[in-house]
């Protein structure tokens, strides 16, 4: 089983055309939540955890997870406040998120709240800002430590600066779990916000030296660059008329972690297996997958009787 790791939220949508905020249209959301339920539609049966408020949309959120097939046992309860992102778009229609959530329950989790050992998780999943926010990094940083020697570590940064605006922080952050991760993937945008001055070629080469077994660059409509021990690769992305990107990097991920598990690649040392073959069909698959994802509004991610067989 695979353990997805992080924030729970609804997305809020504004239209900026419009003089006032008015009309917001809320979509679940939150980069781990959208990975979970991803791997759910795509027939897999992961875990979700993370904190999730009592409040309604709190109860909404969990629900949803339970009805897309998600395990939930491992979900932390907490009064805390549900997290809301305003998300609104610059005039490129890149999507701005704007996080409503000091305090909210996904942030208020703490060792206390892990999932109890002995679960034995093929993958875990972790990433975006509830790896570095506190309390709750702390917390899952000692999850990693604990599964580390079980399980294959999957990381995905999804920087959302609006949340913590120091890029410093974003930075040593994301090298200290790449260290951790044997599979990691990250945007092209991330990349250059923590590390303007180095090339994506040499940063991805030394993570995949330092030992991750997989590194995968996705550059949005321009495709992704992959890392393996046995080589390095470059893929075309898809043209397709978007309604928005949110929720795109979580599908990618979804797909990429879903065709691992479908390879039989669940361990650490596996990925050392990963050949020519192997990449094309993981990261073409994935591709196909976010380039759906990017055609409908909101992280509504796709199921597996849309997609080409893997
Ligand atoms: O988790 C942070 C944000 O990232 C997204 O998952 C998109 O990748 C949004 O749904 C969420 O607001």
């Amino acid at each position: 089983m695979i353990l997805v790791c992080g924030e729970a939220l609804y997305d809020m949508f504004s239209d900026n055309t419009s003089a006032d905020p008015i009309g917001f249209e809320a979509h679940i959301g939150g980069s781990p939540y959208n990975v979970a339920i991803g791997l759910a539609r795509l027939g897999q049966k992961p875990a979700f955890f993370g904190g999730i408020s009592t409040d309604q949309l709190g109860e909404k959120l969990l629900a949803r997870l339970a009805e897309e097939g998600v395990e939930t046992t491992n979900v932390h309860r907490s009064p805390a406040l549900t997290t809301l992102s305003l998300v609104q778009k610059t005039a490129a229609g890149q999507p701005v998120y704007t996080f409503y959530g000091e305090n909210a329950a996904d942030r208020m989790v703490t060792e206390a709240d892990l999932p109890l050992p002995d679960q034995n998780f093929a993958m875990v999943h972790i990433g975006s800002y509830t790896a570095l926010v506190e309390p709750v990094a702390s917390a899952l940083k000692n999850l990693i430590e604990r599964e580390r020697p079980n399980s294959l570590i999957a990381f995905d940064p999804n920087i959302r600066p609006t949340v913590v605006p120091d890029m410093n922080a974003w930075k040593a952050n994301t090298h200290n779990l790449a260290a951790v991760a044997d599979v990691i993937k990250v945007s092209d945008e991330d990349l250059a916000l923590i590390e303007p001055l180095k090339r994506i070629d040499d940063i991805a080469q030394g993570w995949i030296e330092q030992g991750s077994g997989l590194v995968v660059v996705t550059r949005g409509a321009n495709g992704a660059e992959v890392y393996t021990v046995n080589g390095r690769y470059s893929f075309e992305g898809q043209k397709v008329a978007v309604a928005d990107t949110v929720g795109a990097g979580d599908t990618f991920q979804a797909a990429l972690l879903m065709g691992l598990t479908e390879l039989g690649i669940c361990g650490r040392d596996e990925l050392a297996r990963l050949d020519d073959s192997h990449v094309t069909r993981l990261v073409s698959f994935a591709i196909e997958a976010s380039a759906l994802t990017c055609t409908r509004r909101g992280a509504d991610l796709p199921r597996k009787s849309e997609l080409r067989p893997f």
